[in-house]
C-alpha cells in the first residue's frame, strides 16, 4: 500500500514542480518500531502478538496518529497510514507530523482482562518511542476508551506522569476533552454540509449508505439522519442492512448494542439483509466507506453508483479504482480531508493537557467547524482553480504546508516555480 500511497505523493510534487529533495524525504518513514507483545493469557498459556509503531515524519511538529488492533494489521498498513496522517495533520493545519500504531489481532477473540493485558504491553513496548513532543497516539479500529484509559494508565504509571499528554482519546475524567467521540465523524459531515450547495445536494432528498457501523460510521448516521438524508444501508463485519425509505441510527444501535451486530434491525420499510459488497454497490447519493482500506478497488469501481463518495474509512479506495471512478465523474472526498475531525479534536485534547484549562462543547464545536469548513474550502478551490481531483487537491494544499516547514529550517528553497 505504501508504494501506491507515494504515487499520490509523486503527483502533488509533479503539480507543485516540487523539489526533489521533498519527494526523497517524504517517501519513506523516518523510523519505525517492531516488536512481538508476549502476553499471558487468562488460561495460563502465553501468546505472541506482532505490534508496530510508525513516525513517519516530523517535519510540522511530534508525529501523531491512533493505535490500530485488527489481525490485518502489518508493517506495510501502519507505514502507510503513517504516511496518511502525515498529510491529514497538514491538511488540517495541525501542528503535527505523521504517525500510527497497530497490533495483529482479533480483539473480539480476547477477553477483558487479555485485552487490558495487551493493551499495557503495548505501552510497556512502545513508552520511549512516544511521548508529548515526539509522537501521541490515539484510538483507530478496534481501540475504544476503555483500551486507550488502559494505555494512558500504564504511560502515567511508567512515566510518572499522572495526565499523559502523549496519548489522547482518553476519557473526559482522566484529562479528554469534550467532542472526541463524534469529532471524526462530525467532521466528515460539516465536509459535506459545506459542500452541499456546490455538490448540488439536497438532504431532505438525498440517500445515503455507510459501511462500518462503529465509532466513525454509527455518529456520521446519525448526524446526517438528524439533518434529513436518508440513511437506506449500514454494515458490520457481518453485513448490510437495506431499507430504502430508510434506517434510524438510533435504532439499529439499539439493536447492535443487544444483539452483537446489525443483521436484524428494523427500519421504516422493508428490511433486507444485503452483503458489504452490495451495500458498496448500492444507487445513492453519498457512499460512505467507514470501515477498512481498499474495499473499493478496480474489481468493483464500475458498479459503483453513488455520485458521491466521502471517505470516513482511511484508504478505502486503491488508487487504480479512485482514478476510474473520477474519470467516470464521481466526486470522492479524500479521506485525509474527510476524517481529519478526530485528530482535529485530538489536537485540543493535547492543547488542553498542557494549558490544564479545559473547554466547553460549544468552543470545540466552533473550532472543528472553522477547521473543517476552512480546510475544505481551500481543497474544493484548489479542485477547481488546478482542474484536478479533490484528493490530488488536498495532497496539493498539504504538500504546500510540508515543503514550507522543510524551506522553513534553512534548507534551500524548494518550489522551483514559485
Ligand atoms: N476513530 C477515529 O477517530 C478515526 C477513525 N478513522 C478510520 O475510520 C474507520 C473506522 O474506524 P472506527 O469507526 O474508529 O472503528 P471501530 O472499531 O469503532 O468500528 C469499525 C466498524 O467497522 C466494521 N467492520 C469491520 N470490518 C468490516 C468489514 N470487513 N466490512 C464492513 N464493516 C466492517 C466493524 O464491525 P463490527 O462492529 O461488527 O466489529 C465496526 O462497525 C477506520 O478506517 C479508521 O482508520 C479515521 C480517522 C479517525
Ligand atoms: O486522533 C488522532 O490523533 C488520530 C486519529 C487517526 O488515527 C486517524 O485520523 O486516522
Amino acid at each position: 500500500m505504501l508504494d501506491k500511497a507515494r504515487e499520490n505523493l509523486r503527483l502533488a510534487c509533479e503539480q507543485l514542480k516540487i523539489h526533489p529533495d521533498v519527494f526523497e524525504e517524504l517517501k519513506s518513514p523516518r523510523e519505525t518500531l517492531a516488536v512481538t507483545l508476549l502476553i499471558r493469557m487468562d488460561n495460563g498459556s502465553r501468546r505472541a502478538f506482532k505490534a508496530w509503531r510508525c513516525r513517519y515524519n516530523d517535519r510540522r511538529g511530534p508525529t501523531k496518529g491512533g493505535v490500530r488492533f485488527h489481525p490485518n494489521v502489518s508493517l506495510d498498513e501502519i507505514e502507510t497510514l503513517a504516511f496518511w496522517m502525515t498529510f491529514k495533520c497538514a491538511v488540517a493545519n495541525l501542528p503535527f507530523g505523521g504517525g500510527k500504531g497497530g497490533v495483529c489481532v482479533n480483539s473480539k477473540e480476547l477477553s477483558p482482562t487479555e485485552l487490558e493485558r495487551l493493551s499495557r504491553a503495548y505501552i510497556e513496548a512502545f513508552s520511549s518511542f512516544i511521548g508529548p513532543d515526539r509522537d501521541i497516539m490515539a484510538p483507530d479500529m478496534y481501540t475504544n476508551g476503555i483500551v486507550i484509559a488502559w494505555m494512558a494508565d500504564e504511560y502515567a504509571a511508567i512515566t510518572g506522569e499522572p495526565l499523559p499528554m502523549a496519548i489522547t482519546g482518553k476519557p473526559i475524567a482522566f484529562g479528554g476533552t469534550v467532542g472526541r467521540t463524534d469529532a471524526t465523524a462530525r467532521g466528515g459531515y460539516i465536509a459535506l454540509r459545506h459542500l452541499e450547495a456546490s455538490l448540488n445536494l439536497d438532504p431532505a432528498k438525498a440517500t445515503v449508505a455507510i459501511q462500518g457501523f462503529g465509532n466513525v460510521g454509527y455518529h456520521c448516521a446519525k448526524l446526517l439522519h438528524a439533518d434529513g438524508y436518508r440513511i437506506v444501508a449500514v454494515s458490520d463485519s457481518r453485513g448490510a442492512i437495506y431499507d430504502p425509505d430508510g434506517l434510524d441510527p438510533l435504532a439499529v444501535m439499539e439493536h447492535k448494542l443487544h444483539n452483537g451486530g446489525i443483521l436484524g434491525a428494523k427500519g421504516h420499510g422493508e428490511t433486507r439483509e444485503i452483503s458489504n459488497a452490495e451495500l458498496l454497490e448500492l444507487d445513492c447519493d453519498v457512499l460512505v466507506p467507514a470501515a477498512l482500506e481498499r474495499q473499493i478497488t478496480l474489481a468493483n469501481s464500475d458498479r459503483i453508483k453513488a455520485r458521491i463518495i466521502l471517505e470516513m474509512a482511511n484508504g478505502p479506495i486503491t488508487p487504480e479504482a479512485d482514478a476510474a471512478l473520477t474519470a467516470a465523474g464521481h466526486i470522492i472526498v479524500p479521506d485525509i480531508l474527510a476524517n481529519s475531525g478526530g485528530v482535529t479534536v485530538s489536537h485540543l485534547e493535547w492543547v488542553q493537557n498542557r494549558s490544564g484549562f479545559y473547554w466547553d462543547n460549544s468552543r470545540v464545536r466552533d473550532h472543528l467547524k472553522t477547521t473543517m469548513s476552512t480546510e475544505t474550502q481551500a481543497v474544493w478551490a484548489l479542485h477547481n482553480d488546478m482542474d484536478i481531483s479533490m484528493r490530488e487537491a488536498a495532497y496539493v494544499h498539504g504538500l504546500r504546508r510540508i515543503a514550507d516547514s522543510v524551506e522553513a529550517r534553512g534548507t534551500q528553497a524548494y518550489f522551483s516555480g514559485t
